[in-house]
This record gives C-alpha cells, structure tokens and sequence, in this order.
C-alpha cells in the first residue's frame, strides 16, 4: 500500500522526517509517534502535496512525487485540524466534498447520506456545523474521507479531542472501516495504547525517524514474565506472601504485580522455562493452596516503545 525509501523531509530549523524506509500493507496501520514525530509531514508527503527533499516514496504503487493527483482520487484523508466550514450542514459539506471527487450529483448525494449514517451522524446532518460537538465534527471530517470509496485512508489524529467514551466509538468506527468495507487505513495517533486493539500493524516514528515497524501481534508477543495469583487458606491467610517467601527460599525472585488489576495479590517472576512452572506448582501444592492463575504476561505497545525510547536514548548517550 505504502513504501517509501530513504524519505527525509527538511525545513530551515528541523529535520521532520530523516531517511525514512517503511513498507506498510492492506489493513489498518497505526503511524504513532510524540507530538512533533513527522506523521503529519509524512501524510502530506504521501499525498502529494508536500515534495520531499530526498529519497522516494509510493502509495498504491505511485510515485508521490509525479502521481499526486491520481492518488489524491484513490486516497481519503482526514486532517488532523478543524477545517469546517461553521455555516453549512454536514450534509452539504460532504455532498461539495464528493462532488470535488468527480461524484455526478445524485451519486453523491446517495453516497454522503450512506457515509454519513455509517460514521452515526443522522438528523443533526441538516444542521450547520458550527453548532456540532468536537466528537461531530470529528465524524464529519471522517466522512469527508470516505464519502468517494477510497482505497485507502489517512487519518491524522482522529481521536484528537474526544473523551474516553468518544475516543472508544472513533477507534470502533475506524476497524469498520477495513471489516465492512475493505478500505486499509493508516491512522496517527500520539497515544500507543489506543491503537493496540485497533491496528494490525504499527509503525513507530520518533525524531523522523523510525523507531519500530512490526505486526500488533508481535509488539505484543508473550514475555518470559509469569503472573501467579493463589487463594488463601486457614494455615496460610496471606497465600500470595507465603508463596513468596517460599519461592525466595528457593533462591527464586519475585515482585508484585502493582499497576495490573488485583494487584497485591500477584506475583511476579521471570520464567526460567519449564522447570519454573514445576517449582510453581509444587509450592504452592506444598503449601495446600489453590493456584488461581499462572500466565505469561503479555507485552503492551507502550512498554515496547518505553523500551525503545530507552534503548535510543543509551545510543545517543553512547554515541551509538
Ligand atoms: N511547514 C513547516 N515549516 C517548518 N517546520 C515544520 C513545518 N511543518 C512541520 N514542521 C516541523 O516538523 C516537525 C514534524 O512536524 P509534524 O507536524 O509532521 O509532526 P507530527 O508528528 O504530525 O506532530 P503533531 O501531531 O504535533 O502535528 C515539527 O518539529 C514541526 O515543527
């Protein structure tokens, strides 16, 4: 869907984007990155309305540097600003949207009214946008994005502005996206939890550069850390502290689980592999209580990227 190669983009002071190469497939793609990161530059690179100072870059297969045009027609986007017109309705600005496309006139009549139902706009549609709530207009500017059935969309922060219960329906609205319409999506965000559950794949750009670009599945892949939780029991009322001191006497670490859910009765340890699960569960046998739950914990995109940033800042500080 996207390549680019050695893509850097300069201006006077900063570097936005630095020899950025990524390659980004069907489905939905979550471009994360701070405030500043370059995805913005990299969308308007990518729609061919921001030329880059060196290396090259493809959307569906055209160059951004000559096919701007052809892939604006086969390329939603929907930009990160308010940019509404306040005096019309929604109905009205998607209508001229579509028509801007090359929609004949009842098409796009047919095909706003389709966009705007499936983005849950309904009879406020008829009203000037002005008067609309941010989570609206947000919707609006979505179904501006979609109205001429691309192939592809760019969302730049589309949960920008949104309280939780906003940003959960935007996320939900954006998998529909792809599942009920086969449009592949990338879609910016500053928050890397958020596009956990919402992106197949994740690219992570930081300073212009990029940090990570890896499926979801694989950010968050399995660790070697096991949370074990067990009841507690008349001879044992604390159990969760008579394994422990158990396990320590073993010669075995562990920490609490504070910062996960029923934290205080999870412990923490590193899997030495098979024989750990063993040692686990004859202790806690041993002992005569009840194992609750034994689990390897699973990585979240934010501690990957925790991770990374870490790992970036010891190159810089050893000059790496
Ligand atoms: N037209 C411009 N002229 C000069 N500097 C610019 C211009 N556009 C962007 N920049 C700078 O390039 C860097 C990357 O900006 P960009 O808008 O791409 O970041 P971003 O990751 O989209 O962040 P945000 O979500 O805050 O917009 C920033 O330092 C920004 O100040």
């Amino acid at each position: 869907m996207i390549a680019t190669e050695g893509l850097s983009k300069r201006f006077p002071k900063v570097t936005a984007l630095d020899r950025l190469s990524v390659d980004v497939g069907p489905g939905v793609t979550g471009l994360v990155g701070a405030n500043g990161a370059g995805k913005s530059t990299l969308i308007k690179i990518l729609l061919g309305l921001s030329p880059a100072t060196e290396g090259r870059a493809e959307v569906l297969g055209l160059d951004v540097a000559r096919a701007g045009g052809a892939i604006r027609e086969r390329v939603g986007y929907m930009p990160e600003h308010d940019c509404l017109p306040p005096d019309v309705s929604a109905t009205e600005f998607v209508v001229h949207m579509a028509r801007m496309s090359g929609l004949p006139p009842t098409a796009a009549r047919e095909r706003t009214a389709d966009t705007l139902r499936h983005v849950g706009l309904y009879e406020e549609r008829y009203r000037p946008i002005g008067g609309y709530s941010t989570g609206m207009k947000q919707r609006v500017k979505l179904a501006q994005a979609l109205v001429h059935d691309p192939q592809l969309v760019f969302l730049d922060e589309p949960t920008n502005g949104l309280d939780p219960v906003g940003r959960d329906e935007m996320l939900g609205l954006i998998r529909r996206i792809h599942t009920d319409f086969g449009i592949s999506v990338l879609v910016t965000s500053h928050l890397l939890g958020e596009l956990e559950r919402t992106c197949d794949h994740v690219v992570i750009i930081d300073g212009g550069k990029l940090l990570r670009s890896s499926s979801t599945r694989d950010f968050t892949q399995n660790t070697t850390t096991l949370a074990i939780e067990v009841t507690d029991s008349d001879d044992h009322p604390d159990g969760t502290r008579a394994v422990r001191d158990a396990l320590h006497a073993r010669g075995v670490t562990t920490h609490d689980g504070s910062g996960l859910p029923g934290a205080g009765h999870i412990l923490l340890l590193t899997a030495e592999g098979e024989q750990t699960y063993d040692l686990v569960r004859d202790v806690v046998a041993d002992l005569g209580l009840g194992l609750v739950r034994m689990e390897q914990r699973r990585h979240h995109i934010a501690e990957v990227f925790k991770d990374g940033d870490e790992q970036r800042k010891e190159a810089a500080v050893h000059g790496g």
